[in-house]
């Protein structure tokens, strides 16, 4: 029997240790790490202004994409704040009896997770004397404390239940609170500026509700546009085939970097409508029909993607493929007039496995970079030069109308993209 030194046999074991730490690392990334991608607004559409130019840092090539940002005309904008639903956390962001300050739709909030695990949103600052309760506040069972001077207040009466050392506290007392929702690993406020009640709830889904879907990972984007272009995208289908058709391998910005794949390419169709039912007139239906086409003939790759617009700043997009089903949420959340917070999170069926979960994920992200490059750097036009193919953007313009209401807050025309409102027209 051969012997083997000591050192040949550490070197075998060596060897092999690697081989299996690497591939249970690479198993573990492929079938159980959650994807997670950030993109922000300096990265897209804003490459002439980097493109071989060193900056100091990230805070000044922000700087000087932001002076682009500033001399951009926005012209007559709508409201940048619409009625309805919005996404303001991650559930995995709040934990119980936790506290985080939010900024969104123009407000300064607080969210907080009471001990019995709801979470509450709240005005930012207490009534007192003015403190942000989410800047060191506390949670008490299911009241938010101050930092300051200890004031109580309770997120489900809204009202002051305690002051140390003063007994009783006065009654009328109060912290405004806001319809609060949480589904699919998101919490979502109810935003009205007349203070109406929610008319309308956003749809949960059994199969994430019961964690029967698994969850696949999220990405996060920065767009710097108004709200309105984003779901505009939707019934502006002849888009599709122009912004999305070069191969997925090309990447975010297929133009600029001439097309290194060309022997096939993505085919798209899609039809946009209002939904029709008199109780769901908040929800617009899309349906997505792609499939990719090798040298200009073996089509293959057939993926239906229905798209349910629900509201102004929520989607969930259906894939149904043989492998099983999944549902891509997209959540768009201004957090100022011109800056929008785009966060998807993807689940799918068990057989729909965590690889194509990847996949989708990271496909969505790269087809929806090339819209943002556009959009990053597009002004709104109240009254373009419409086609007859653009009919159904006609159509998006007159449902979305539906979230504006008598004091929406307006954009001063002239306004640059910083807060954007220079006057309140109240
Ligand atoms: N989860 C959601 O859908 C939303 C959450 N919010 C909450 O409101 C607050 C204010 O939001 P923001 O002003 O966006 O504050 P932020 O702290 O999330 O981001 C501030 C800046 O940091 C940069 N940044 C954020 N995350 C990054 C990352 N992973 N990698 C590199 N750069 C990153 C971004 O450029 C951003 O402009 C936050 O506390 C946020 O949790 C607001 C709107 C929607
Ligand atoms: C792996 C591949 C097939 C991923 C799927 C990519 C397709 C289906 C994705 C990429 C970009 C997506 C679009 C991005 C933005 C919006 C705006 C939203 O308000 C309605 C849906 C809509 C219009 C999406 C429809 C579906 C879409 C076209
Ligand atoms: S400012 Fe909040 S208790 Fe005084």
């Amino acid at each position: 029997m051969e012997h083997y030194t000591v050192f040949q046999w550490s070197t075998e074991y060596l060897t092999a240790s690697i081989i299996l730490t690497c591939t249970a690392y690479g198993l573990w990334l492929l079938f159980y790490r959650p994807f997670d991608l950030f993109q922000d607004y300096t990265e897209l559409g804003f490459e002439q202004i980097s493109n071989g130019r060193k900056f100091k840092n990230n805070a000044a090539k922000r700087h000087i994409i932001n002076q682009y940002r500033e001399r951009r005309k926005n012209g007559d904008l709508p409201p940048p704040y619409p009625n309805g639903w919005f996404a303001v956390l991650e559930s995995e962001e709040l934990k119980r009896n936790t506290v985080r300050e939010v900024d969104a739709l123009g407000l300064n909030l607080v969210a907080w997770r009471g001990e019995s695990g709801k979470c509450y949103v709240a005005d930012a600052y207490c009534p007192h004397l003015g403190a942000h309760l989410g800047v060191g506040g506390k949670v008490a069972k299911e009241c938010i404390e101050c930092p300051f001077h200890g004031w109580q207040f309770d997120g489900v009466s809204e009202n002051l239940v305690s002051i140390p050392n003063v007994d009783p506290v006065p009654p009328f007392v109060k912290l405004k609170t806001w319809p609060v929702h949480e589904s699919f690993g998101f919490v979502y406020i109810w935003y009205h500026v007349e203070n109406e009640k929610p008319s309308w709830w956003p749809d949960i889904v059994t199969e994430v509700e019961s964690g029967h879907w698994k969850y696949r990972g999220r990405s996060e984007f920065r767009v710097a546009c108004h709200i309105q272009e984003i779901p505009e995208n939707g019934p502006d289908s002849a888009h599709l085939n122009v912004v999305h058709s070069s191969p997925i391998t090309n990447g975010t910005s297929p133009n600029e970097l001439g097309v290194s794949w060309n022997f096939f390419k993505h085919v798209w169709t899609a039809s946009w409508a209002p939904n029709s039912d008199p109780d769901r007139e908040h929800e617009a239906l899309m349906r997505v029909y792609h499939h990719i086409l090798f040298f200009n003939k073996i089509s293959c790759f057939h993926i239906t993607v229905d798209v349910h617009q629900i509201g102004p700043g929520i989607v969930h997009m259906y894939f149904e493929t043989i492998f099983g089903k999944g549902i891509l949420i997209q959540n768009v959340t201004p957090v100022e007039p011109l800056l929008q917070r785009v966060v998807h999170r993807f689940y799918s069926s068990p057989t729909f496995i965590h690889p194509l979960g990847l996949l989708v994920l990271h496909g969505e992200a790269i087809q929806i970079s090339r819209d943002i490059r556009i959009w990053n750097r597009k002004i709104f036009l109240r009254n373009p030069m419409f086609t007859k193919e653009d009919k159904q953007i006609r159509a998006f313009r007159r449902w979305y109308s539906q979230f504006y209401s008598k004091n929406s807050v307006k954009l001063n025309p002239d306004s640059s993209f910083k807060c954007g409102i220079d006057k309140l027209d109240f």
